[in-house]
């Protein structure tokens, strides 16, 4: 639970002080804060056991940094003070590397708010941004989460509204506002009660799968667990951060139990494709997956 109605504006400004720090120190010494805050080193002891106290910094002997929780009160407090969202709802789904909640734009539509946590993340993720990452000595979870979220609002930017994916709003922090899909996931629908033929669904994904080909992307993480559909039929592909950029070598290695594995456009492309293959036979679709994967790249 975030406490936001506890913070005070000088609880705000210090919380701001210790991010802005975290970008040359590990942990920010207390002194280190007093001089950017402007403030006796009294009231900034008293401004950090407060934040302490609902969680919001972590202390160390060396110093200080933010929580999980802060960084998501960051967020928050800068999509409210933007007027971008005006209410918070319950979860919607947790993934393995994120939480997303309902959120309330200011129009009155739903929208979901999606926080990308990458000290909680599943292992190959980790492998492949460290990858991306390797120039940067000090990555911390806080600034690969942010990366990972930049890259998820960078893809939907590019991909919307060619390819079905939710409408990607704002980017702030770790966290992507995007808009909502009604529905549930693949995994959960069973196509013969909404009474939609799974065969046209199938070619209707790979139509999406193509286009976002064509425009550079391969989603690298596809399945039915990232396929959102409502009772009409209409789907979204969603969780793109581990997206493949089909110009970009540094995504085609691997680190496999320390060596390097080169893995190309195919072996990424066809993996995707085989998932849903997979998710496919148990309504009798039986397609081979050289045609299909020809189809998509020509
Ligand atoms: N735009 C959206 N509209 C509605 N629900 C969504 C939306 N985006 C995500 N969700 C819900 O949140 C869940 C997690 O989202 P997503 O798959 O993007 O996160 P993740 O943490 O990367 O998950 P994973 O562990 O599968 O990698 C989804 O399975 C879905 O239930
Ligand atoms: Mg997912
Ligand atoms: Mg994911």
């Amino acid at each position: 639970m975030i406490y936001i109605k506890d913070m005070e504006d000088l609880d705000w400004r210090i919380l701001r002080i210790v991010e802005i720090c975290l970008k040359n120190h590990e942990w920010v010494p207390i002194k280190e804060i007093v001089k950017k805050a402007k403030l006796n080193q009294n009231e900034v002891s008293y401004r950090i056991s407060r934040l302490i106290h609902i969680k919001m910094l972590n202390s160390s002997q060396y110093g200080y940094r933010i929580s999980h929780w802060g960084y998501d009160a960051l967020a928050i407090d800068t999509y409210s003070k933007k007027d971008l969202i005006v209410g918070m709802g319950g979860k919607v789904g947790v993934g393995k590397e994120g939480d997303v909640y309902n959120v309330l734009l200011p129009d009155n539509r739903n929208a979901v708010l999606k926080f990308h946590k990458h000290g909680r993340t599943c292992f190959t993720m980790g492998k492949r941004y460290r990858n991306y990452l390797a120039d940067k000595r000090h990555m911390s979870w806080l600034y690969s989460s942010r990366l990972s979220a930049e890259k998820e609002f960078e893809v939907l930017t590019a991909l919307y509204p060619i390819v079905k994916v939710p409408e990607p709003i704002a980017n702030n922090r770790h966290t992507i506002l995007m808009g909502k899909m009604e529905g549930t996931d693949l995994k959960k629908a069973n196509l013969h009660r909404l009474d939609l033929n799974p065969e046209e669904l199938f070619e209707e994904i790979i139509e999406e799968v193509k286009k976002a080909y064509k425009l550079g992307y391969i989603h690298g993480d596809l399945s039915e667990f990232n396929i959102l559909i409502n009772s009409d039929g209409d789907f979204v592909i969603i969780d793109w951060p581990q997206v493949i950029e089909i110009n970009d070598n540094k995504f085609k290695i691997e680190k496999i139990s320390s060596k390097d594995v080169e893995y190309d456009v195919e072996y990424y492309l066809k993996r995707d494709i085989g998932n849903l293959l997979r998710y496919f036979k148990k309504y009798g679709l039986n397609k081979d997956l050289d045609t299909l994967y020809n189809y998509i790249i020509n």
